[in-house]
């Protein structure tokens, strides 16, 4: 009997955790996003020994990949989840997280949402604005509940990143100043159902360098200081997600996520509450790969185009954010290299995955991987161009589960009719 292949072991980059892509594809179908289980478990194992000897709870960032398998396996790692929608609630309690590690963060938060989340139990609501304070006070009072809460600050940090998934500067929407943490805290006899002990940061996402971390744990570690000193009670501080991966040899340097626990470490040193951080992409996004076909290569007047059967709709980060995703034909990687455009059929021209790309020359039919798309991938998908949303399916140690079949034109038109039923408004 063959024995069950050891992650990536296939030698050739066509296997995923002993998977043959190749194979995968025919009996799936394409665009297929495949994860691996073993390289996700791989990162909840790095995360945990960073953070080892804290007392310390990591929240994975629902939003960076919902798909319910990649929550029931970080539930099974120990880990919570943040969310931000009764979406993600829904998910992260039907893959079987815990709802006491479950934490709430955004700045739209509905009244329903809110109830939603008090009525499951969850541990604590990231709150941004008074308002919303002010809110969950109304909905827990109604419901004979206390919810416990951090205030998310804003801490006006540069994060370093694209401006589109920056978090922390003061023109952000997101989080208060710290006077307005402190006129809640000072306010909190006017809250009896909200029970405000906590602080959370968030500075934004693909993060490369340390020192904006560092910046704002600082800032979040002295608030917390100055409260404890003021007689607040400060249980918890949730220093977000944000941590970068490796989209580009060469370009992307990641932080190590041992220098991250030390800066963590050292910023919070003396803190003896629990401290929580909510990675989304860094968990994901390297245990992720979209596979896709070449439909044809169209030689245009100016340009060369590879045009895959994956489009913008699978896969936006390049049309959103120009982000640089590696595309490898997974085969015929002897053959001469040429210069493509690689784009996919939706009817745009920001549908591009890359622009003068060199690769080797690709024929119709050929199977090509597009890497790192484990986050913000299909979590991000959309059916514009009434495309279909691609099939999703975790592989580990030479097996493969299909998580997500592929949706059918018929469910994409559910729901939906000719107005003909007219009614008076
Ligand atoms: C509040 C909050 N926490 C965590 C995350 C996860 O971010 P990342 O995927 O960059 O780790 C985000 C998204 O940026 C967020 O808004
Ligand atoms: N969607 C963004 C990340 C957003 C982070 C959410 N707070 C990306 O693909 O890079």
């Amino acid at each position: 009997m063959a024995a069950v292949p050891e992650a990536d072991d296939c030698g050739e980059r066509t296997c995923v955790d002993g998977v043959d892509l190749e194979a995968l594809a025919r009996r799936l179908g394409t665009p297929l996003h495949v994860y691996s289980a073993s390289r996700l478990r791989r990162r909840a194992a790095e995360l945990r020994a960073a953070l080892a000897g804290l007392d310390a709870l990591v929240c994975y960032a629902v939003k960076a990949n919902p798909n319910v398998a990649v929550l029931a396996l970080m539930a099974d790692e120990g880990f919570g989840a943040d969310i931000v929608s009764a979406g993600e609630l829904r998910r992260s309690l039907c893959a079987g997280i815990a709802s006491s590690r479950i934490v709430f963060s955004g700045v739209g938060k509905t009244a329903d949402e809110i109830a939603e989340a008090l009525a499951a139990g969850i541990g604590r609501f990231n709150v941004e604005s008074r308002d919303e304070l002010d809110l969950l006070q109304r909905v827990a009072r109604d419901r004979g509940q206390v919810a416990h809460a951090s205030v998310r600050v804003n801490p006006d940090v540069d994060a370093g990143t694209h401006a589109k998934i920056a978090t922390g500067k003061a023109e952000n929407k997101f989080g208060v100043e710290p006077n307005e943490a402190w006129q809640w805290f000072a306010e909190h006899a006017h809250r009896p159902n909200v029970v405000l002990d906590g602080l959370h940061v968030h500075i934004g996402s693909q993060v490369l360098e340390l020192a904006p971390f560092a910046r704002a744990f600082e800032r979040i570690a002295v608030l917390a200081r100055d409260l404890l000193a003021a007689g607040h009670a400060i249980a918890c501080i949730d220093a977000g997600g944000g941590l970068g991966v490796r989209y580009r040899e060469s370009h992307d340097v990641p932080v190590d996520v041992g220098d991250y626990a030390r800066t963590l470490r050292h910023a919070l040193r003396g803190f003896g509450g629990r401290l929580i951080v909510e990675p989304g992409r860094w968990l994901v996004a390297e245990a992720g790969v979209l596979l896709t076909r070449v439909i044809r290569v169209k030689h245009g007047a100016r340009r060369r185009f590879l045009v895959l059967d994956a489009a913008m709709n699978d896969l936006q980060r390049p049309s959103l954010y120009d982000a640089w995703h590696a595309i490898e034909p997974l085969h015929g990687r002897e053959r001469e290299r040429v210069v493509y455009d690689v784009v996919g059929p939706v009817c745009e021209t920001g549908d591009t995955f890359a622009r003068a790309r060199e690769l080797p020359r690709c024929e119709e039919g050929d199977l090509v991987m597009i890497e790192t798309t484990g986050a913000y991938g299909a979590s991000m998908a959309s059916t514009y161009n009434s495309r279909p949303l691609a099939a999703e399916a975790m592989v580990e140690r030479g097996r493969y589960a299909v998580v997500r079949r592929r949706q059918h034109f018929d469910e994409m038109l559910a729901g939906e009719q000719p107005a003909g039923d007219w009614q008076v408004a």
